[in-house]
């Protein structure tokens, strides 16, 4: 089994592809036919969620090497949600895609090693390929993550510049004359130049917004072993000249997520095919977008 990240980099060239697909349900944003009735008790929307998600996978597993789904939307709706969750990961997987879990995760260290197992470790119940963490905690907080994902050849995708306009709050202070994200970054580049596979990227990814295009390619020259998940593409007004930064010479180097730009698509532009068609062609006009200015794409 390869590495994480030499997996995602074989996917991305295989399918021509560096867009991630976010899997982030929202009740008021269901299809018709999936949206449950007024009064649904949290299994029949946990269901729905499943559905949806799962029919998202389906209509775009060929456009893309892999999908986020967004734990929160699961979380919220208690067991049957965290149910849903898991089908939606195997389902994924069938389909031939990795998966990121979308956790943002972290504790004290030895708390850490269980959020770490339980999401990526052998006998992890979710058998996600990668997870998202906070680095807030310290560095003997992301050991545990980086340690079990090397072991088993997944990966972590650790914040560094986050897309939302209140993240330079604390990412952008100076910190002995520098900002913050750039200690971050410092840190998550390190641990991947120690651990880069075939593909050159290492066990640690970091998460830069698209929303910050000048400081995206300036973490990219400054992090070549480290892979990025790039989110704010689409709904949070990102575009695609906004991530050609992430990118490295060759093309790799970075995956671009877009959620309610794709998985809602029929809101804005429905489909006479069904929901299903309009999903699909928001994530064909997403990749050509991406193809146009990712290096060699
Ligand atoms: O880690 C993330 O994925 C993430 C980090 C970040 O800085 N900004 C960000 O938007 N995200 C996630 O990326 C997704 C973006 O969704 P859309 O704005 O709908 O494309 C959501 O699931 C967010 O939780």
């Amino acid at each position: 089994m390869p590495a994480f990240m030499d997996a995602l980099a074989a996917a991305v060239r295989a399918k021509r592809s560096p867009l991630m697909v976010g899997l982030d349900p929202r009740l008021g944003n269901l299809p018709d036919g999936l949206r449950p009735a007024d009064g649904a008790s949290l299994a029949e929307i946990a269901e729905a969620f499943r559905a949806h998600s799962c029919g998202v996978i389906d209509a775009v597993a060929d456009l893309t090497p892999i999908v986020k789904p967004q734990a929160a939307f699961f979380e919220q709706l208690g067991p049957a949600g965290m149910t849903a969750l898991a089908a939606v990961i195997d389902h994924a997987h069938a389909a031939g895609l990795l998966v990121c879990v979308d956790g943002k995760r972290n504790d004290i260290g030895s708390t850490a090693e269980a959020y770490a197992d339980g999401w990526l470790g052998a006998v992890s119940p979710w058998r996600g390929d990668a997870l998202t963490v906070s680095p807030y905690l310290g560095d003997d907080s992301l050991e545990p993550f980086t340690k079990v994902a090397a072991a088993r050849n997944a990966g972590v995708f650790i914040l560094v510049k986050t897309s939302n306009p209140g993240g330079g709050t604390f990412q952008d202070k100076l910190v002995d004359g520098e900002p913050l994200y750039r200690r971050v970054g410092a840190h998550v580049e390190a641990t991947s130049a120690a651990s880069a596979g075939e593909c050159g990227y290492g066990v640690a990814g970091a998460v830069v917004g698209a929303t910050y295009p000048e400081q995206l390619a300036e973490l990219r020259a400054a992090m070549p072993h480290t892979w990025f998940l790039v989110p704010g593409f689409g709904a949070q007004g990102g575009a695609a000249t906004d991530v050609a930064g992430g990118f490295a010479a060759d093309g790799l180097g970075a995956v671009v997520n877009s959620s309610r730009g794709v998985i809602f698509a029929y809101e804005k532009r429905p489909h006479a095919d069904g929901w299903q068609a309009a999903v699909r062609v928001a994530a064909e006009e997403a990749v050509q977008q991406l193809r146009e200015i990712m290096p060699g794409g």
